[in-house]
Order: C-alpha cells, then sequence, then structure tokens
C-alpha cells in the first residue's frame, strides 16, 4: 500500500534504511515527522494554516492540502511512526518535471541554536542562497521516454553562479535537453518557457500571484522553505507552483516577511528575463569539475 516516492527532489529520503516520505495510491504523500520540535512545528504550520480565515483560498492553493497527521509504519522498517498526511502534489503527473528551489537568502530562524545558525550560515554563504536570494534544492527533468529523467546530484546546482542558475531553469523548459550536463555547450530552446513560464496560470503569474501576497501577509515568516515547480509535456497538464517544507515557520511578530518576499523576487526577475529574452544568457556548463553533474537518467 505503502510506497517510496518515484519522484522526490530533495529532502530526507527513504533509502539506505532512512526515514522518508511515502506515497499511497490514492493520491496522499506521507512525511514523517522529523526529530526535534521540526515535525510537531510543521503540523503546528498546517493547523494554524487550516485554521487561519484570513488567508485567501487562492493562496490556500499554493499549500499542499493537509489531512492531519497519521500513525503509519515508518519507510526505515523502525515500527509505527507519526506522519503529516499531505496531498500528494505530483500524483496526477504522468512524467513530472520538477524543481526545488529554497526562498530566501537566509534559511535559520531568529530563535535557532547558535550551532544551528552557524550550520545554516555557512551553507547559505556557500549557495547561491546569500548572493541570489535562492538556491535550487533538487530537480529532475524529462528528457523523454527513451531516455528518462535528467536528475542531477542534488549537491551539484546549489553553489551555483547566476548564470548557471538562469541555465538550469532554461533546461527545465528546454525541447532540445539530454541527460548529460555537459552538453551544455548547447543553446537551449525554450521551448516550453511561454507555455509553463509565460501565460495567464502559467509559473511567472502565479510567483507574482504569491508575491503580492507576501507583501501584505504578516502571518508567518518561511524559513528553509520551498517553492516547488511542476509541469508535464502530457496535454491538460499545468504548470503549476507549490510552497512545501514548513518545519522553521515561525511568527511573524507583525513585520512582512521580507527575507522570503527578497528571494521571491529575484526568481520572479530570472524567469522573467527567460521568457523575454530566452537566448540572452550565454550557456555556461557547471564549473565544478568535482561535482558529478551529470546525474542519473533512469526512468524511475
Ligand atoms: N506534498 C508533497 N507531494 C509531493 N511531493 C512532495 C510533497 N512534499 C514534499 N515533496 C517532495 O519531497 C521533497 C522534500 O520535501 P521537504 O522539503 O518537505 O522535505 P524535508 O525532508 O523537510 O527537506 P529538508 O531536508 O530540506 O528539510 C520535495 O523537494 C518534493 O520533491
Ligand atoms: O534545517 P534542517 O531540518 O536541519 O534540515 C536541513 C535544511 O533543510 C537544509 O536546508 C538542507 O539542506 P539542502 O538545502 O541541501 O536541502 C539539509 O539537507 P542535508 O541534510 O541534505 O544537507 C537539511 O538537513
Amino acid at each position: 500500500m505503502f510506497k517510496i516516492p518515484d519522484h522526490q527532489v530533495a529532502g530526507h529520503q527513504a533509502s539506505n534504511g532512512m526515514m522518508g516520505p511515502v506515497v499511497d495510491d490514492s493520491g496522499l504523500f506521507f512525511k514523517p515527522l522529523q526529530k526535534d520540535e521540526r515535525g510537531s512545528k510543521e503540523v503546528a504550520f498546517y493547523e494554524s494554516l487550516a485554521s487561519n480565515i484570513d488567508v485567501p483560498d487562492k493562496i490556500r492553493a499554493y499549500f499542499p492540502t493537509f489531512h492531519g497527521t497519521q500513525l503509519i509504519p515508518a519507510s526505515d522498517g523502525s515500527g509505527l511512526h507519526p506522519h503529516l498526511v499531505l496531498q500528494d502534489l505530483v500524483s496526477s503527473y504522468k512524467n513530472p518535471s520538477i524543481m526545488d528551489i529554497k526562498i530566501g537568502s537566509r534559511t535559520w530562524y531568529p530563535q535557532a541554536s547558535e550551532e544551528y545558525i552557524q550550520r545554516c550560515f555557512k551553507k547559505d554563504r556557500e549557495t547561491s542562497s546569500l548572493a541570489l536570494g535562492f538556491r535550487l534544492s533538487g530537480l529532475q527533468v524529462h528528457v523523454s521516454k527513451e531516455a528518462g529523467y535528467w536528475k542531477p546530484d542534488r549537491k551539484c546546482f546549489q553553489n551555483s553562479s547566476a548564470e548557471i542558475v538562469k541555465n538550469v531553469l532554461k533546461k527545465f523548459v528546454s525541447s532540445n535537453i539530454s541527460a548529460d550536463l555537459d552538453a551544455g555547450d548547447l543553446d537551449f530552446d525554450c521551448a516550453f518557457a511561454p507555455s509553463v513560464y509565460g501565460g495567464s496560470n502559467g509559473i511567472l503569474a502565479q510567483l507574482l500571484e504569491l508575491k503580492s501576497w507576501f507583501e501584505d501577509q504578516k502571518f508567518y515568516h518561511f524559513y528553509s522553505c520551498s517553492v516547488l515547480m511542476v509541469w508535464d509535456k502530457e496535454p491538460n497538464a499545468a504548470a503549476a507552483i507549490k510552497l512545501v517544507d514548513f518545519a522553521h515557520v515561525v511568527d511573524s511578530k507583525c513585520a512582512i516577511d521580507h527575507n522570503f518576499l527578497g528571494g521571491l523576487c529575484s526568481l520572479i526577475k530570472f524567469i522573467s528575463e527567460i521568457l523575454t529574452n530566452p537566448h540572452a544568457c550565454p550557456n555556461k556548463p557547471c564549473s565544478d569539475s568535482n561535482s558529478n553533474c551529470n546525474g542519473d537518467s533512469s526512468d524511475r
């Protein structure tokens, strides 16, 4: 009944005896409550959101539907464990291309321990978070039925320059791609950019709608939260953005979430530039020769 998700691109994953999310065949995603306060904080956030009548429905739709918590067998075989029961955001897609983008130049929350802050701060500095206001946390791009997915090592792009980040965002919506990043000299055609990023219901329009809420909302500050972008070449499969990972959401203390808003604006600028001028930026292969950026292209 429960199985390891076919399409998880970041975060803690169920493998090698580690506990991770599982899905069922009815469209539910079960995320194990994480250690320390993380799990209870994420539950508290979903409960707060569910009872917050001031969050407009159109904004609520950017969050996975929450169905409470449930004790189910943990994926690592350790027995029953409480899980968040969430809408599976990708179950309606046949061959989803997915990108998890961790938003904010700063991923640590104010009340965190000094040790945690230092760890996050180091990672924010070493990745693109500090410079760009977001980092690519994980991704997969459907190449073709035969080639499967391009799913690069998720550590590979986290410290990327603006140029490489833009290139990955272009590859995400291109038809002339291979599963091999070394084909990076190729000028990605961005063939799907108008239908995926553009249009009145496309990803840019959704990001702008979310941004307008963040310009006002003073309920929550979202640290270390991700925007998940999903699309599929199948007809009638709408491109969507969703928010995931609320283990570090804190009370706003009546202040705008400038950290999240700034990251969102930066991502919006990247996507807008690709739409306006898809061939403006020179393509560069991953510059880190120590990284395995080729990913695996298996159809999982
Ligand atoms: N509701 C969902 N439906 C489908 N897939 C999901 C859902 N929530 C999360 N995922 C998948 O799981 C990944 C990790 O999710 P999430 O960030 O919530 O996990 P995490 O273990 O808390 O991450 P981190 O290690 O960054 O704290 C996402 O990138 C996405 O691929
Ligand atoms: O804040 P927490 O609960 O400690 O969780 C970590 C946090 O979400 C980091 O942002 C994440 O790094 P990424 O940006 O690389 O996803 C890291 O993954 P890691 O353990 O794989 O480094 C998580 O363990």
